[in-house]
């Protein structure tokens, strides 16, 4: 299987505000496709639009799937708060969308997915007696079991520390493998492990950022990822003065 592209043109305000003005963007199917740009510019926004979750803003365009099928049912969000059920433990909140939809949970799976993330030893605790860290491989965890075409990550990594965070890219890597993804993110290293595509958003609209050679997740003393991180960064700050 391969999986879809994305197709997001359009422009989108908040009453009177535009929070991004017209933009068009093509999103390759079964790859990593990295989005950075400063605060406020309408990163998260987009994604919210793309995944249909997002009441307060005005779209003035279209978004559609390559293959022309509809999104729906084939894409999954991970969004830039951990969202988790403070009444459920980590197990229950790592098979929310199955409970949600009404399906039988599959427990040895999310068991599986768990100890990949590191949290095997926790998989009874509530979100309360969870570090920042371990909430955000449960958010985590939870979007890698929707076992969706097309996955949307809003800043997934953030909160973790620096040995887990390239941990973690491995493994998104690994088990998003074929699928499309679009990642929000404002870590040009993560940037410049993960993307087949790196994009920048501004208020004047998207521009490209020529990737590092070499399949993601490239290593983390890869010289092109270190050199495309450093090259990137200089690229945001220019960009911002
Ligand atoms: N519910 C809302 N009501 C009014 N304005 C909003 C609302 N949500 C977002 N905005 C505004 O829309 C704009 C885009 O916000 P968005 O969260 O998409 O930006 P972002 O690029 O993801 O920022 P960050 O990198 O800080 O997460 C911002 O100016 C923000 O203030």
């Amino acid at each position: 299987m391969t999986a879809p592209g994305l197709h997001i043109q359009g422009s989108a305000r908040i009453g009177d505000t535009a929070v991004f003005g017209p933009l068009d963007l093509t999103v390759a199917g079964g790859a990593w496709t990295c989005l950075l740009g400063p605060s406020g510019v309408g990163k998260t926004t987009l994604l919210r639009l793309v995944a249909g979750l997002d009441r307060v803003t005005s779209f003035d365009g279209q978004i559609t799937a390559t293959d022309q099928l509809p999104l729906a049912g084939r894409l999954a969000l991970m969004a830039q708060s951990d969202l988790l059920m403070p009444w459920l433990d980590v197990t229950g909140n790592t098979l929310l969308g199955a409970r949600l939809r009404g399906e039988t949970p599959d427990r040895a799976r999310a068991a599986q997915v768990l100890a990949r993330v590191g949290l095997a030893d926790h998989m009874h605790k509530r979100p309360g007696q969870l570090s920042g860290g371990q909430r955000q491989r449960v958010a985590l965890a939870r979007t890698l079991m929707e076992d969706r075409a097309i996955v949307l990550l809003d800043e997934p990594f953030s909160a973790l520390d620096a040995r887990t965070r390239s941990q973690m890219q491995d493994l998104a890597c690994e088990l998003l493998s074929g699928r499309t993804v679009l990642m929000v993110t404002h870590d040009p290293a993560e940037a410049a492990r993960l993307g087949d595509t790196i994009l920048i958003m501004e208020q004047g609209g998207l521009s490209p950022f020529t990737p590092p050679s070499g399949p993601p997740p490239r290593a983390v003393d890869d010289p092109a990822a270190l050199h495309a991180q450093a090259a990137l960064l200089t690229r945001l700050r220019d960009s911002a003065a």
